[in-house]
């Protein structure tokens, strides 16, 4: 089955108004305070959603060359592994590999803090389901650096329009991307 590009983002942002803009007061993973939240895992791990979730990604970072994504566990997870299957789905593209970053190295074990199929000297897309400050995708390219990849970019479904563009790109280099802002959602 082919599927438009359009019809995707349009029927995917209207399950994230649907579903997961939460209104009130919040504690973010910042620490700092906000007056609306995104529960994007209750798109990300959604049977209808999930899908659309990785042509839309797929989509939007089309002009990078990349062959592996994946992003600090766990909002980054089905973000990468829904793209992974998407690319798997598409006949005509390349093979996509998913890692996930640990919030801390194991201490067993092989003892790694980046997991899935060996990222070094591969060019990698970091992924979040959404940013704030952009501190958990910045901490997800030092690792994947630290494990011998290249970081092409980072890519979320949603921005807050808080600061983490700025930042990703100045303190990580990296280009930032993302499928909807604040004003797509109808948050201002
Ligand atoms: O840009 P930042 O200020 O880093 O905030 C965004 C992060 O916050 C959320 O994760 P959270 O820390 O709640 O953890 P979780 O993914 O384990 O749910 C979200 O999934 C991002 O990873
Ligand atoms: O900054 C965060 O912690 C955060 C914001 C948001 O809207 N959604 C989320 O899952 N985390």
């Amino acid at each position: 089955m082919t599927h438009s590009v359009e019809v995707d983002r349009r029927n995917l942002l209207q399950q994230i108004q649907e579903r997961a803009i939460v209104h009130g007061r919040v504690t973010l993973s910042s620490g700092k305070e906000a007056d609306w939240y995104l529960d994007l895992r209750r798109i990300t791990l959604s049977g209808l959603a999930a899908p659309m979730v990785g042509r839309v990604m797929l989509n939007l970072t089309r002009d990078l060359a990349y062959d592996a994504v994946g992003g600090l566990t766990m909002g980054a997870d089905p973000v990468a592994t829904a793209m992974l299957h998407a690319a798997a789905a598409d006949d005509d593209g390349p093979a996509l590999d998913a890692f996930v970053v640990r919030k801390q190295g194991k201490s067993h074990g092989l003892q790694q803090r980046v997991e899935g199929p060996s990222i070094q000297g591969r060019r990698v897309l970091i992924v979040e389901d959404t940013s704030t400050t952009g501190g958990s995708a910045l901490d997800a390219v030092t690792a994947a650096r630290e494990a011998g990849a290249e970081v092409v970019a980072v890519a979320v479904i949603a921005d807050r329009a808080t600061g983490a563009a700025e930042r990703i790109q100045a303190d990580g280099g990296v280009p930032y991307l993302w499928a909807y802002g604040p004003n797509d959602l109808g948050i201002s």
